[in-house]
């Protein structure tokens, strides 16, 4: 499949993951009158228009815009579904996270945190906002050094040989600190040779990346002139250049049009079914149930649950699963004087 016929199967609607809802019955017994059946969004009453009938009353102009209740959508159930297996209990643990804390002051942002990647995962964090899903991620990308706890990369322990980690590791950070004076392919360029790789391998692969991504076009302008989406794009190519074993990556999708999107999930799945792991995190409930085969839900600095999609879903969507651990939905209390409009 091409990358664009790719993508637009990943757009597609799944409309085999819908199963329609029994339709609801009605709640009356009672005889109900005879009548002709209306059309949703058909005018009830409006008089057959005549050509030279301009004028209407206001009996006729009101009987034209009584139109026909629209029928209630049905309530469509979802099929829960895994992208793919998560990798077997004897897969080798790319990456092992035990016991991670960090505190800023009184904060316990990370609060004992321990999680197991294996390899060919592709895993993904939720929390809420706030609960700790950045923190993790800097301290197992070695940009955040832990008050407590452990790291292990590849079997490498990631703090105590950072650099040997940092080889095994691509990273995507969730605020985008770029050399953005540079060209993209100026960037790519720097990306590559910092990781080692000789110049003829990172032309190659910056080409490779570049048409991957859709960024040909762009490999001379600035990355300071790039837009937010081209931006992550261009970041996420020079966080593979080296071909990491583990992808760390905070929030890839957030500012990526959906095409795009799907075009870099492509790019994953391929990482991944050849062996990559990948560990994101993401507000996107319906992008990880597609992608992620395993998943963790942080809260207040606690891994609530993780493990295979399933078993973490227990039965609902994530998004359900989300909300039951995160304390539910709130209601907006106490906002009283948002109805009072200001004119
Ligand atoms: N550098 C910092 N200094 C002080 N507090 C911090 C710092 N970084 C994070 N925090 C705090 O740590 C907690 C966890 O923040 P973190 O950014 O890890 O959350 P998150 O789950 O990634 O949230 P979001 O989904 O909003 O990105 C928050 O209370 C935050 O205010």
């Amino acid at each position: 499949m091409t990358a664009s016929a790719a993508a637009s199967a990943a757009l597609a609607p799944e409309t085999d993951d819908l199963v329609e809802a029994p339709a609801r019955e009605s709640s009356t017994t009672e005889a109900q009158p005879q009548v002709e059946p209306i059309e949703p969004g058909e005018a009830v009453g409006a008089p057959e228009p005549q050509p030279d009938d301009r004028a209407v009353g206001a009996e006729q102009a009101v009987a034209v815009i009584a139109v026909a209740p629209r029928a209630p959508k049905p309530r469509k159930k979802r099929t829960l579904r895994v992208a793919r297996p998560a990798p077997s209990a004897d897969a080798p643990r790319v990456l092992v996270i035990e016991g991670l804390v960090k505190r800023f002051g009184d904060n316990t942002a990370v609060d004992g945190i321990s999680l197991d990647v294996r390899a060919g995962s592709f895993y993904g964090i939720v929390g809420p906002n706030g609960a700790g899903k950045t923190t993790t991620l800097s301290m197992v990308t070695g940009l955040l050094r832990p008050d407590g706890g452990t790291v292990h990369v590849n079997g490498i322990d990631a703090w105590a040989d950072p650099r040997a980690a940092k080889r095994a590791t691509g990273v995507l950070p969730d605020r985008l600190r770029l050399f953005d004076r540079l060209t993209g392919s100026e960037l790519l360029y720097y990306s590559g040779v910092l990781r080692g790789l000789d110049q003829r391998t990172v032309r190659e692969r910056s080409a490779d990346l570049a048409a991957a991504f859709g960024l040909e076009d762009a490999l001379d302008r600035l990355v300071a002139d790039y837009s937010a989406g081209m931006t992550k794009k261009v970041a996420l190519a020079c966080a593979m250049i080296h071909s990491p074993r583990l992808l760390v990556l905070d929030e890839p999708f957030e500012s990526v049009d959906p095409v795009s999107a799907a075009n870099l999930t492509d790019i994953l799945d391929q990482y991944v079914a050849g062996g990559g792991t990948v560990l994101l995190s993401s507000h996107g409930m319906d992008l990880i149930e597609r992608v992620c085969d395993s998943a963790a839900i942080i809260v207040g600095g606690r891994v609530l649950a993780s493990g295979a999609l399933d078993e973490v879903r227990a039965g609902q969507t994530l998004e359900d699963r989300f909300v039951e651990l995160a304390g539910g939905r709130k209601a907006a209390e106490g906002m009283e004087w948002l109805h009072s409009f200001s004119d």
